[in-house]
């Protein structure tokens, strides 16, 4: 199988998995997958990221323009996958909108950031002291697709990573696309904690 076939295949599983977790409401969400060091996968524009069909994804290059001709248009948000893939060696990079990385990203957006500290799961960000503290930073859902992607890329600083875009949706990245899912199936579960404490206990 091509390197192409293979790549498109990992990205479809991924896809697929999130889609049963009903991560891509609404047509949002977007994906993709480095093909090399000039190329990756990206999700098409506006499409229902639940069903899965042979026009999912387009090859794009580094500035995200689509490296074929074709009449598919990349994702809206493909230039915050660019960043991903300019700034560091990331494989994946994963976005997706849902209710708890929403209501997370408005209770905390003031404060720029939110802190997960004592809680097993930021291990999946190789935090493995008892005291480690998980920060992932809130940005401002700039209308702008480049003030956007400008605003993201300043918080890229490892090869693994997440932020938040206020009352919009995450997106994480991760050596792999193996890597990448872990990531934000970790932070989904810290927000869906979090929210969850805060709905019992009140208070922030
Ligand atoms: C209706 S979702 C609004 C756009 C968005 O935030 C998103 O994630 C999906 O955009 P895309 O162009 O990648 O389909
Ligand atoms: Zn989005």
């Amino acid at each position: 199988m091509s390197e192409f076939n293979k790549k498109w295949n990992e990205l479809a599983y991924i896809k697929d998995e999130l889609a049963v977790r009903d991560w891509f409401m609404g047509t949002s969400g977007n994906l993709s997958i480095r093909l090399n060091d000039n190329h990756f996968l990206v999700t098409a524009s506006g499409k229902d990221k639940r069903k899965r069909t042979s026009e999912d994804f387009l090859l794009v290059d580094q500035e995200g323009k689509p490296a074929e001709t074709t009449f598919l248009k990349p994702s809206a948000e493909t230039l915050l996958h660019c960043e991903v893939y300019r700034q560091t060696e990331a494989g994946c990079s994963l976005h997706v909108h849902t209710i708890a990385n929403n209501v997370i990203s408005e209770l905390y957006g003031d404060a720029g950031e939110i802190r997960f500290q004592h809680q097993e799961l930021i291990k999946a960000f190789d935090m493995w002291g008892e005291d480690d503290i998980l920060s992932i930073p809130i940005i401002k859902n700039f209308a702008d697709i480049p003030k956007l992607a400008a605003a993201f890329g300043e918080h890229i600083n490892s090869d693994k990573g997440a932020v938040l875009i206020r009352n919009h949706g995450i997106t994480v990245w991760g050596r792999t696309g193996f890597e990448a899912k872990k990531l934000l199936e970790a932070c989904e579960f810290l927000f869906q904690y979090k929210v969850t404490l805060l709905t019992i206990k009140g208070g922030l």
